[in-house]
């Protein structure tokens, strides 16, 4: 198979895991014999210092001749005081929006072997398998106005939640679909008890779940769910939420598989290229140290192999090659409570490069036999 996938670095730690990840699916692409074509493009504060802008149009334009997209992660201290349309995480809005990327969804499952990194109690997080899926290219990050004005003489800020029913409807769609292959529960995350987005929200959901029969529907207010989470998150299946509750939500779901630095994710659109990247943010505590984290992007890259490839063989040797390797031991800081071996982000790449290699030949071997 010959693909053409766009790579997005972007800032901070993006460059390492991404470096990683492409060496990953290169060698996923020798094992199985693909042609995977890269291309980079700019994005987030270097395109900012390089271009003037955190999305440049030849972006844009690759990204939309592309089969796929590859993004590390945008965003620095360096550009924290810029004006909103010149700070790196406008590009990463921007490129979401522009490519129709409404379906973001974060897989979350407790990984029996890092059971020791994760803060919670292990009887709580063993068997977690669940799926956030998060309305990305709507609500609060999206809404105008977005301003500072005076007003009577006062300084006022304003940031709008808006939605239309069809946003609202076309992502339950999508979590209903998902659920249908799972074990056939939504849980809809919102705030109906204050906001109006909130009660229409819940009423489209009501009416989605007509069309579903077998799938259970459940309502649940944000905060609760919130809490719900860590002190039962196998009740959860499915669980679909609007922009700004997903982003948060999912980043405190990443301590059910021991750390941020393992949540893969997929942005999805109704028919164009999907673009894969790590949950986490350009972690600039760490960033520039061969620290990071690989893992979530990696993961990523899996995603993109399954979701928009079709390469399902492919995707499951990524995820069989990590698990075996924390299996082994192999740790990076963010998750080395108790590890055999700390290693850096190119160390772990190393590890499961070699066990990629390991697995694709040992089912070569046994084709042959
Ligand atoms: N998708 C994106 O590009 C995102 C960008 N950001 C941006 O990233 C910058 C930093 O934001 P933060 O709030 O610090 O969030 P962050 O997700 O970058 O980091 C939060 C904490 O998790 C750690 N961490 C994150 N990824 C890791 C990995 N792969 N391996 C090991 N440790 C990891 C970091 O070291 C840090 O302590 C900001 O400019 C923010 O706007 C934040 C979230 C998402
Ligand atoms: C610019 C932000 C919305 C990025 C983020 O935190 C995310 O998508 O998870
Ligand atoms: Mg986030």
């Amino acid at each position: 198979m010959q693909k053409k996938i766009a790579v997005l670095p972007g800032d901070g730690i993006g460059k390492e895991i991404v470096a990683g990840t492409v060496q990953v699916m290169q060698t996923i692409a020798e094992q199985f014999n693909h042609q995977f074509e890269f291309e980079y493009g700019c994005i987030g504060g270097e395109a900012i210092d390089v271009d003037g802008n955190p999305l440049p149009e030849e972006t844009v334009s690759l990204c939309k001749n592309s089969d796929a997209i590859l993004l590390g992660a945008v965003g620095g201290p360096k550009w924290d005081n810029n004006p909103p349309a010149l700070r790196p995480e406008a590009g990463l809005l921007a490129i979401r929006k522009k490519m129709g990327l409404f379906a973001n969804l974060r897989p979350v499952q407790a990984i029996p072997s890092l059971a020791d990194a994760s803060t919670l109690k292990k009887e709580v997080i063993d068997g977690v398998d669940l799926m956030i899926v998060r309305e990305l290219t709507g609500g609060i990050y999206f809404g105008t106005p977005r301003e500072r004005r005076i007003e009577n003489g006062k300084e006022l800020v304003v940031d709008t939640l808006s939605y239309t029913n069809e946003e609202i409807e076309r992502i339950i769609r999508k979590a209903f679909d998902l659920a249908m292959i799972r074990r056939k529960k939504v849980t809809s995350v919102d705030k109906a008890n204050v906001l109006e987005s909130s009660r229409v929200w819940r009423e489209i959901a009501n009416n989605v779940a007509k069309d579903y029969p077998e799938v259970e529907l459940e309502h649940m207010l944000v905060d609760n769910a919130a809490m719900q989470l860590i002190r039962n998150p196998k009740q959860f299946d499915v669980i679909v939420t609007e922009n700004m509750f997903g982003d948060i939500l999912s980043d405190e779901a990443s301590m059910l598989t021991g750390s941020l630095g393992m949540l893969a994710s997929a942005s999805l659109s109704a028919d164009g290229p999907g673009l894969y990247e790590p949950v986490h943010g350009s972690a600039p505590d760490i960033a520039g140290q061969n620290k990071a984290n690989p893992l979530a992007t990696i993961l990523s890259a899996a995603m993109m192999l399954k979701y928009s490839f079709n390469l399902i063989e492919e995707g499951n040797t990524i995820e069989e090659a990590v698990n075996q390797v924390l299996e082994q031991g192999y740790r990076t800081a963010d998750i080395a409570d108790g590890a055999k071996y700390v290693l850096t982000t190119t160390e772990m790449v190393e590890q499961v490069i070699r066990q990629i290699k390991e697995i694709a030949q040992n089912k070569s071997m046994s084709a042959n036999a």
